[in-house]
């Protein structure tokens, strides 16, 4: 697979999962995978052996750095930093060193933080494109992690894909009902399940879930009322709208929603119609992290729907939704139908 990617700035996948989800069996299999793919890895375990910020050449083409000395959502993200610029002055060196890289976070990690690195860092911004979050969850223990884990939680709160394992050691039933749990806590990520990691290497790369050009894909059919039931803390609500927004009014939402729920508002992605505008405007923000871009133009498209979906923890939905509504425009300017 070369699929050309969207720009020159290098693909990473964030790949997490709680401790002993598969996270490793997954990658190997992927590394063993005769894709043709070039690909940094950069490898983030519990050890004593500290930081190893040699570029150690492994079977294959493959690169493969270790971070050791803790764990990368907190102590050694400047570690991260740090190594993506090495890796990305060695690429500069020798251009078809790695075309990509996959980044395996440790089994606690919060992948938050992990991917506002590629949105805070300039450099990094600069040589890097986060394409997604790929969440392995065990299938026969996520319930009781998502239980008492926080971590695990979040996980798969800003997962653009996850991906299920063992599946094999649960019946149907348990599976289905994991499904739904995680549906619950988030909507937009499609779930596979993947046996001992067999799974091409399609469905963890170029999966464009941070990508401002593509369209982002928000799940239909979610959170009618009848799905209310909810157990987890970290819940998704989806705003949609056939009206246009009024672009002062939406921005000052989500302005003022973002620095009063910063620390709950895990993750939100949005295409929005804004009145008078041709076309989509897209944005998408992990905690106080937010960016926006022009999107492709609405076209012959009707209705202009906007989809906004935003996930975290003890949102308040039903100011969200009283607030966004104020958000439309008024009297929408008149739309030409096709005809
Ligand atoms: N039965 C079964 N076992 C699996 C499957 N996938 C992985 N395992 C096993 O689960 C165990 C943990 O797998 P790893 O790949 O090491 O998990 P990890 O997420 O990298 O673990 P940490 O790095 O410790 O967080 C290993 O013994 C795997 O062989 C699966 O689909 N079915």
């Amino acid at each position: 697979m070369s699929a050309p990617t969207q720009d020159s700035k290098v693909p990473v996948t964030i790949l997490t999962g709680f401790l002993g989800a598969g996270k490793t069996t997954l990658l190997n299999r992927i590394l063993r995978e005769r894709h043709g793919e070039r690909i940094a890895v950069i490898e983030n375990e519990f050890g004593e052996a500290g930081v190893d910020n040699e570029l150690l050449l492994r079977s294959g083409d493959e690169q493969i750095v270790e971070m050791n000395n803790g764990c990368i959502c907190c102590t050694v993200r400047g570690d991260l930093v740090r190594i993506l610029g090495q890796l990305r002055e060695r690429r500069a060196r020798q251009p078809d060193a790695f075309s990509r890289v996959i980044i395996e976070t440790t089994g606690l990690a919060d992948p938050a933080p992990v991917a506002q690195t590629f949105f805070i860092d300039d450099d990094i911004a600069a040589g890097y494109r986060l394409d997604a979050i790929v969440t392995v969850v065990d299938a026969a223990h996520a319930q009781q992690q998502l239980d008492s884990s926080h971590e695990a939680l979040e996980q798969v709160g800003f997962a653009d894909r996850i991906l299920l394992s063992k599946v094999d050691l649960v019946d149907a039933a348990a599976q289905a009902r994991l499904r739904q749990r995680l549906a619950r806590i988030n909507p937009r990520a499609p779930v596979k399940a993947v046996h001992f990691g067999a799974t091409a290497i399609e469905d963890i790369l170029d999966i464009s879930g941070f990508s401002l050009d593509s369209i982002l894909e928000i799940e239909p059919g979610f959170l009618g009322e009848e799905t209310h039931q909810h157990d987890d803390s970290v819940q998704a609500f989806v705003f949609r709208s056939d009206t246009p927004f009024d672009a002062a009014r939406l921005q000052a939402f989500l302005r003022d929603a973002i620095q009063a729920h910063a620390r709950d508002l895990m993750r939100y992605k949005g295409i929005v119609a804004l009145d008078g505008m041709d076309h989509r405007v897209v944005f998408q923000g992990v905690h106080m992290m937010m960016s926006s871009d022009i999107g492709r133009p609405w076209g012959e498209t009707r209705p202009r729907q906007s989809r906004l979906v935003f996930i975290g923890r003890n949102l308040p939905q039903d100011d969200f939704h009283a607030a966004l509504l104020g958000c439309l425009a008024d009297r929408p300017s008149p739309m030409k139908e096709p005809s």
